[in-house]
């Protein structure tokens, strides 16, 4: 789709306005690198669909030889009978080929587009939406692709069928013609109404997913909390549930009603045509292959008219993801090189941020944060403490420094050179980091050479009976939330970065532990020469750093700068 780089993406039609995201358009570059297959599927669909028509009116006409059934006529009948069936096979074939590339591509596309989102639009967009798009969305749009060219092959089989029937009589196909134009008249109206309550359904299926959320992840506090169990239940999820399920029967209800006009339509151009070929003075066989013909185009006409509502579906799904691949576009190219980081990421160096700002958007009802502007510099093995007040920025603050927000405003000097889009990944090479609400992976792969080095770190940190080296992984990450950022711990470590950042990482340490942290742990890796940032709430080892720096209310309002020698003698005692 669109999704994919170099090519008319969702997110440029986006750009160009939402009004403009064409279904047609998008599903057309979905097939794009698929086209051959597309294209024969389509082709070998329509020619089967055609072939069709051929044999209705083989059979109209082999019923009024009045000499008998031809050898020729046979032997054509035969024929269209065998790419009657081989189109229809070639045709599904090539469809649920196409189908599933489309659907892998498409995985593959957003997958890549959330790897590469900026940091802070993931955060906005929130997780349960993302998964909305990524299951549902995706999974429509498949659905509408995969049965594409089947839609192909009826709309040639309805084409052919009034091809037909305007051959057999002009007269009475201008019936047919003008029943046709009612019908879709009634079908286009239905399909705008139809489509904004699939839109408005859509909408309450990204609440359903984050209800959801809150009953598997709140999970223990609902276990301990009858009352809010049965409020969650009866009046949310059911609310929701019931929302979805009113929105779709309705939406359905009004395609469905546009179908059963279409059919009764049918009925009475086949009554007209019953009761008029005297007056249009029909011959027998033309009235007979028009019956038979309006007959038989009513299973693809019905086929096109019953695809509307997954139709409206679709649109409202190529939106979603046109949304989501619009929000998620970075300007930064270089996420995913092969390229190892460059020796300039692996040593010390000055970090400086010159007149920083940065605000989150406003909520509703809420007053947005405002961060800066912010001086500050990093010197190269330097021990440096953010602390302040709950709230006052210190994390937003770290996310600047790492490169994970952009700054609205100023810049970040690496050794003096600001850091750019391009040069933005590389730059947060340089940082290991454990923040407060980290994610530990549990596929952390380690050399060979590292595993002893692993054993030894898990030793220090008082794992050694929970957790070995095993095959190059670790065995466990089943275990407390305290030894879990211990295990994350290890893996700063390992990761021999230069720059260390740990938001609060002691806040879930026992006091024994908490202590070896910020008297053992920290002072050791500074002598490795490592620049470490912590954000601390601890003010009992605020003595240990070099510098402290004073944040509140997204400013930085003081830096302390600890003297060597009382630092030395307190971090002893
Ligand atoms: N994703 C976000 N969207 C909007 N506002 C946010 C977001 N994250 C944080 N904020 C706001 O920014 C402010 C600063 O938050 P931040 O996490 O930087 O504070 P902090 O100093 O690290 O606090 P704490 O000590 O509690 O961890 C808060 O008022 C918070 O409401």
């Amino acid at each position: 789709m669109a999704i994919v780089e170099n090519e008319v993406s969702v997110s440029d039609t986006q750009a160009r306005g939402p009004a403009q995201t064409s279904l047609l358009r998008e599903i057309t570059s979905l097939l794009r690198p698929f086209w051959k297959v597309a294209l024969l599927a389509t082709a070998m669909g329509a020619a089967s669909g055609l072939s069709t028509v051929w044999l209705l009116a083989t059979v109209n006409r082999a019923l009024h030889a009045g000499t008998g059934v031809s050898a020729v006529l046979l032997l054509s009948f035969a024929a269209l009978c065998v790419v009657t069936i081989a189109g229809e096979i070639i045709s599904d074939l090539g469809n649920g080929y196409v189908g599933q590339s489309v659907v892998a591509r498409l995985r593959q596309d957003l997958t890549q587009k959330i790897l590469s989102a900026p940091i802070e639009e993931i955060e906005r967009f929130r997780v349960h939406r993302i998964t909305t798009v990524m299951n549902q969305d995706i999974d429509i749009i498949s659905t509408f692709t995969f049965g594409f060219s089947s839609l192909a092959i009826a709309l040639a089989i309805t084409i052919g069928c009034f091809a037909y029937l305007t051959v057999l009589s002009p007269a009475m196909s201008l019936i047919a013609v003008a029943a046709i134009a009612l019908g879709s008249w009634a079908h286009a109206a239905a399909r705008l109404r139809g489509r904004r309550g699939f839109e408005a359904a859509r909408e309450a299926q990204d609440e359903l997913q984050r209800q959801y959320r809150a009953i598997t992840e709140g999970a223990k506090e609902l276990r301990i909390d009858r009352r809010r169990r049965r409020r969650i239940r009866d009046t949310q999820l059911a609310v929701t549930i019931e929302r979805i399920r009113s929105l779709r029967v309705r939406a359905m209800r009004i395609f469905m009603s546009a179908n059963a006009f279409g059919s009764a339509l049918f009925f009475v151009v086949i009554g007209l045509v019953l009761a008029l070929h005297g007056t249009l003075s029909a011959s027998e066989p033309v009235v007979s292959g028009f019956v038979i013909v309006l007959l038989y185009v009513k299973g693809p006409l019905a086929q096109l008219i019953s695809a509307l509502p997954l139709l409206g579906q679709a649109q409202v799904a190529v939106r979603r993801v046109a949304e989501l691949s619009r929000r998620f576009s970075n300007s930064e190219a270089n996420l995913f090189v092969d390229t190892e980081p460059g020796p300039e990421t692996a040593r010390p160096c000055m970090i400086s941020m010159r007149r920083v700002a940065y605000s989150y958007p406003a909520d509703e009802g809420a007053s947005r944060f405002t961060l800066g502007p912010v001086d500050l510099d990093i010197r190269p093995g330097e021990m440096l403490f953010l602390v302040g007040e709950n709230g006052s920025g210190k994390t937003t603050l770290i996310k600047l420094l790492l490169g994970l927000y952009e700054p609205r405003d100023g810049l970040i000097l690496w050794d003096g050179v600001p850091v750019v889009a391009d040069t933005r990944d590389d730059y947060r090479q340089m940082f290991s980091t454990v923040f407060s609400d980290y994610y530990l992976f549990d596929d952390i792969v380690l050399r060979p050479e590292q595993a002893a080095e692993a054993a030894g770190y898990l030793e220090r940190l008082e794992l050694g009976h929970k957790v070995v080296v095993q095959d190059g992984r670790f065995s466990t990450v089943d275990l407390s939330t305290g030894q879990r950022k211990r295990l994350a711990l290890v893996h700063a470590y390992l990761d021999r970065r230069p720059i260390l950042v740990f938001d609060e990482w002691a806040a879930d340490q026992d006091p024994a532990f908490r202590r070896i942290f910020y008297t053992e742990i920290l002072p050791g890796l500074k002598r490795e020469g490592r620049t470490l940032v912590v954000i601390s709430h601890d003010d009992r080892y605020f003595h240990v750093a070099d510098r402290v720096v004073h944040m509140s209310d997204g400013r930085i309002r003081a830096i302390d700068t600890v003297a060597a020698e009382p630092r030395a003698a307190r971090a002893a005692g």
